[in-house]
């Protein structure tokens, strides 16, 4: 028996009209001409068949009904006949075929039901003469023999098995025409334990409308996250770590298999609940809006805490099983989810729970919940401390304490990495680091964009060099006079800090609330704001012919920066140009953010730019409205600035998409690029930003190297590193077999060396085909150096 509520609360439904208001009177019509299931070939058809899964009971008034069990609905010219799940008739009735939609409910005679699904759009095979039928008749058999196997929402797989899929995809329409997706049977091991009185197993399938929609790689996915869940791949474990890269669509992975946990499951009974999501909370709705889009027909309730909707009402509402919270919500209302059971719990974005002694890690650990999932886009493995953690979370103890695994795997293996490390040593850290990955490499699951770039439109990134004005010239050079004359390492900060400034415009000298002696000597040099414009920063020069062109031509584009200083100088611009924007910052409430994504992302919505803080609003956004997208200051941390640039090439992008990275020639931005283009960035951040003061980790050394800028406005100290001979011309490009590079466009790793090197290079004069392909023709006097990459160029 299933219990269906009528939608409240935060519900998702496939449509507005509600339950209700369908069974009060005349059907409402819907808007949205897609939602509508039946095929507008329909009406010129009347010997065609539409046959529909519901689930069918026994009329009442009852706000709460209860449904029987399942059935089909067959329409055929204006009547609907509703057959149970034997196949034996239930009763007819006339009907208007064009007001039938998933999720409406009907009455047929003395039964009530409501349509889940569309099985085909044409005639099914006749029964009792086809395998798959007679199959589906000894299956309910079997259930009815077994009263506690049955399992609802799985009428169409039992039809469309994997044997018979060949037979049943027949003359079906385009959108059936998918290969049914199966789990794997458990294995002996987890029978043993798990199974203890024998119970027949159940064949596992995901359902339709969500096999029918995965990418091969999600298909994977989804059965990797399945078989970790479950405990198949080791019957005491039951976490794992999604870390697909960016853009590839890990939370539609997560619902599929959710989903299924929640109404299957091998041993005849479904396996979860109460599922337990949390996010940043820029991205809750959006968790929300992808259960409605992948699971809207079937109805599955979602709730999001706020002030009409408290914890007491998700415990009380048992039909609802996904809870969607941000982590701070989930850290203030600790107290009363504490005691809450929880089957699965996704972390999204789990990164965040890569230092074990940060709270929400403590909090976390403390929900009655053993499968476990963190879902990253960031790379993982490049800090052992943090991959600890992460491994950890999902599989507590799995590695030991972390001073075991400090002995046995982290301190080997970084001696083995150490440039001077004896043979031996290296042996040594060899074979931990193959044991870690053993132990671990069962419980992550990692691809990269080379699964999805089939799907997404051509990319092309550019690295711009953009020239110093005359003013940060002089403010760049007088700024590391001072810092000379007074050769003290603990003033690297400030310097660091004012140089960025310079670097993004000079009037931000003037923001901020540093107050030593050092920055105010920097804020004397700085002329007063009303002398300046935006022209003073060589960046918004370039950035300038940019947005004029990108507006003649109607696209959108996603500006970011790391600092909100910068973002409130750009939007002063863009306000005075009457260029319509929208931004996503630290300081943007949660419930306004889902909005302002979705009005950028509708293309009739006039929001020319998205102002991005890529602090507070980087990860997992999809921003695929744009087709654009500058990256107007860099981060030490490559990784950050990958998270940033993958927020418009993504599943969904139907346009051809340009980023470019903007950095100004021969300052420190330029060295913090070189230092992401070398391995040492990999090593960690240059600056620890976990403690509240920030704390500068480099060296004297590479502190003088970090402030030796060059002053030449026309050369690229970046293309000299790489020693490249070519004329600077796009041609000539490194050969990449040359450089020991597989591929120029891989994107899983940030950019290296000898990638770049197979980039094509244009020097000052650019070419000016090339400006007007990048929609900046005006830029020439403004740009040093370009390198570029496009994904679909064979080099
Ligand atoms: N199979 C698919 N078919 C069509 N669109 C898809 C498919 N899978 C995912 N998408 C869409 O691709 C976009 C990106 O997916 P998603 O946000 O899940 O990426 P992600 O892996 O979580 O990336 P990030 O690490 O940046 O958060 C979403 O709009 C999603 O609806
Ligand atoms: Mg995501």
């Amino acid at each position: 028996m299933r219990k269906s509520a009528a939608p409240s609360l935060r519900t998702f439904g496939s449509k507005s009209v509600s339950v209700s208001e369908r069974l009060a009177g005349p059907a409402t019509k819907t808007t949205d001409e897609n939602s509508s299931i039946i095929p507008s070939e329909y009406s010129d058809n009347s010997t065609a068949k539409l046959v529909y899964n519901v689930v069918w009971g026994k009329r009442s008034t009852k706000k709460h009904k209860t449904f029987e069990g399942d059935g089909t609905l067959t329409i055929s010219s204006k009547t609907a006949t509703l057959r149970n799940s034997d196949g034996s008739y239930l009763g007819s009735s006339t009907i208007k075929p064009e007001e039938i939609e998933i999720g409406c409910r009907l009455t047929i005679g003395s039964n009530e039901l409501e349509i889940i699904e569309q099985t085909t759009g044409v005639q099914l095979p006749k029964r009792k003469t086809d395998d798959s039928e007679e199959r589906q008749e000894s299956e309910s058999r079997k259930r009815k023999a077994n009263p506690a196997s049955f399992q609802p929402y799985l009428v169409l797989s039992h039809s469309v098995r994997k044997n018979s899929a060949s037979k049943m995809n027949f003359g079906l329409e385009k959108q059936n025409d998918f290969e049914p997706l199966i789990m794997p049977e458990p294995p002996e091991e987890h029978q043993s334990k798990f199974n203890p009185t024998n119970r027949s197993i159940k064949e596992v399938n995901i359902i339709p409308c969500c096999a029918r929609a995965l990418r091969p790689h999600q298909r994977e996915g989804v059965q990797f996250l399945y078989e970790c869940l479950m405990g198949f791949r080791s019957p005491e474990r039951f976490g794992c770590i999604l870390a697909d890269e960016m853009g590839l669509g890990k939370t539609l992975q997560c619902i599929t298999v959710c989903y299924t946990l929640l109404k299957q499951g091998p041993y005849g009974l479904n396996v979860a609940n109460r599922i337990l999501i949390l996010a940043p909370s820029s991205l809750v709705d959006n968790w929300c809006k992808e259960i409605s889009k992948w699971l809207g027909q079937l109805r599955a309730f979602t709730f999001q805490i706020d002030s009409k909707h408290k914890i007491q009402d998700f415990i009380n509402a048992k039909h609802i099983p996904f809870l969607l919270i941000s982590y701070e919500m989930f850290a203030k209302h600790f107290d009363e989810l504490k005691n809450v059971h929880f089957d699965v719990m996704i972390c999204d974005e789990g990164h965040r729970l890569k230092n074990q002694s940060v709270k929400i890690s403590t909090l976390l650990n403390q929900i009655d919940c053993a499968r476990r999932v963190i879902l990253t886009g960031t790379p993982i493995q490049n800090d052992l401390q943090e991959f600890y953690a992460l491994i950890d979370f999902v599989n507590p103890n799995i590695l030991g304490t972390y001073s075991e695994y400090k002995k046995t795997y982290e301190t080997p293996i970084l001696a083995s990495q150490q440039p001077h490390a004896s043979e031996w040593v290296i042996e040594l850290g060899e074979e931990r680091a193959e044991e870690l990955n053993q132990l671990t490499s069962g419980f992550i699951l990692r691809r990269t964009h080379d699964v999805i770039t089939k799907y997404l439109p051509k990319k092309q990134e550019f690295v711009v060099f953009c020239k110093q004005t005359d003013l940060q010239r002089e403010l760049i050079q007088r700024t590391l006079e001072l810092y000379e004359n007074n050769d003290d390492p603990a003033n690297g900060l400030q310097i660091i800090t004012s140089l960025k400034k310079i670097c993004n415009h000079p009037a931000l000298i003037n923001t901020g609330n540093q107050n030593d002696a050092l920055t105010e000597q920097i804020r004397q040099l700085v002329p007063s704001w009303q002398d300046m414009g935006p022209f003073d920063s060589g960046k918004l020069c370039v950035l300038d012919d940019l947005l004029h062109e990108m507006h003649k031509r109607q696209e959108k584009l996603v500006l970011i920066s790391y600092h909100t200083k910068t973002l409130n100088v750009l939007q002063e611009w863009l306000n005075y140009l009457n260029f319509t924007n929208c931004r996503l910052d630290g300081t943007t409430p949660t419930n306004a953010r889902n909005s302002i994504v979705e009005d950028f992302n509708n293309p009739d919505k006039d929001f020319f730019i998205f102002l991005l803080s890529a602090k507070a609003g980087g990860v997992g956004l999809n921003l695929i409205g744009a087709s654009r997208l500058v990256l107007f200051d860099n981060d030490w941390n490559p990784a950050s600035d990958l998270q940033a640039m993958s927020r418009i090439w993504r599943d969904g992008q139907k346009k051809e998409v340009f980023i470019y990275r903007f950095i100004l020639a021969g300052s420190i931005e330029e060295k913090i690029f070189q230092r992401q283009l070398s391995k040492v960035a990999l090593t960690g951040c240059i600056v620890d930003q976990s403690s509240k003061k920030e704390k500068l980790k480099l060296s004297n050394e590479e502190l003088k190297d970090l402030f030796s800028t060059q002053q030449s406005n026309d050369e690229c100290a970046t293309h000299e590193l790489l020693n490249c001979q070519c004329n600077g011309d796009g041609l000539n490009v490194q050969e990449a077999s040359e450089t020991g590079v597989q591929s120029t466009s891989e994107p899983s790793k940030s950019l290296q060396m000898d990638q770049l090197s197979s980039w094509q290079h244009y020097k000052y004069p650019i070419d000016s085909n090339l400006l007007a392909e990048m929609c900046m023709p005006n830029a020439t006097e403004n740009i040093v150096f370009i390198f570029r990459n496009q994904n679909d160029v064979e080099m």
